[in-house]
């Protein structure tokens, strides 16, 4: 049995997965919805689960929920945790008090709306060994899944595509492919993927591709989507910065690199959701 916490984008994705493998998994959400709709290339079903405050006896918790939310999902959490999330600090809050956790990288693009989401961008699913049985599970949903020995170098990946793209676009309030097509956006994009890299390495993690090259590959491939933090700045909601530029900027500090840009464009976004603040 598996069960999943947080039905939003990427929770609905794993239990519509989950769903096409015959799977119907057991689901702790915070506001209900009785009926969740999902819609994959054209096509748009219910989706099937379990609604219960308590998972019970399941193999693996899937955590979908947002990286500022993670220490919420401590209590609920059985088996072994995946979670999945952008940025670094979310997945390490759950670990230090639920250590039977691993991480897990998603590339695919999924946007929702209450009770709906919509399958916007087709990616990846990347999971550790400890995960190899959910992994064939989602497999057999016709999910795109990739079990890594390290997961390490692929979340650093993914971080260098979130500093760099999620805040140029929250700020600019314009979608990924803003990031390409403008000059200004893509120096400051590439300012800021250098700083990761910096980071990355001091830390001995090797980042598996050129990460400039991976924003670009992403920005263009996702260029009418609107990316997260943008999507919150424009909806004056909290967004995850501080697991994505703050993170940079909180390991370079203590590393002694300077990190200027993944700092000014941290403060930036932190000052909007102030300016932003109470008028959600
Ligand atoms: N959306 C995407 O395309 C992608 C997102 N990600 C990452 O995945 C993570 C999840 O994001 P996303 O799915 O987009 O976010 P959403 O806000 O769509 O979904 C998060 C869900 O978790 C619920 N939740 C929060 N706390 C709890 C709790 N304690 N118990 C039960 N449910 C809870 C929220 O409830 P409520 O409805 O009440 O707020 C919400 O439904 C983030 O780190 C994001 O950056 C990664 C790749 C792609
Ligand atoms: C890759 C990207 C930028 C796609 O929009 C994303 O993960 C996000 O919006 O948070």
């Amino acid at each position: 049995m598996i069960g999943v916490v947080g039905l939003g984008a990427v929770g609905s994705l794993f239990v519509y997965f989950l769903n096409r493998a015959g799977i119907v998994p057991r689901v702790v959400q915070r506001r209900r919805c009785p009926e969740y709709v999902f819609c994959a290339g054209g096509q748009c079903g219910g989706l099937r689960f379990t609604d219960v405050a308590d998972l019970g006896d399941v193999e693996y918790t899937v955590v979908a929920v947002k990286a500022y939310d993670s220490a919420s999902v401590v209590p609920l959490l059985r088996g072994v945790a995946v979670v999945a999330q952008n940025g670094i600090g979310g997945y390490e809050a759950i670990k230090e008090r639920y250590p039977n956790s691993v991480p897990a990288v998603v590339t695919y693009g999924v946007y929702r709306e209450g009770c709906r989401s919509e399958l916007r961008g087709v990616g990846e699913i990347y999971l550790p060994r400890a995960a190899e049985r959910l992994a064939e599970a989602l497999r057999e949903g016709g999910a795109n899944v990739v079990v890594v020995d390290d997961i390490e170098p692929v979340r650093w990946l993914k971080l260098a595509v979130n500093a760099a793209i999620n805040a140029v676009t929250g700020l600019l309030q314009g979608p990924n492919g803003v990031v390409v097509a403008l000059p200004q956006a893509r120096e400051l994009a590439s300012a800021v993927v250098g700083e990761v890299a910096k980071v990355a390495e001091a830390l001995g993690v090797k980042i598996p591709k050129d990460p400039l090259e991976e924003v670009l590959r992403i920005a263009a491939a996702t260029s009418k989507n609107i990316s997260s933090t943008a999507q919150d700045l424009a909806k004056c909601r909290r967004t995850e910065i501080d697991y994505l530029n703050g993170t940079v900027v909180k390991y370079g500090e203590a590393l002694g690199i300077d990190v200027p840009y993944n700092k000014a464009l941290y403060l930036l976004v932190k000052a909007k959701e102030v300016l932003c603040a109470g008028r959600e």
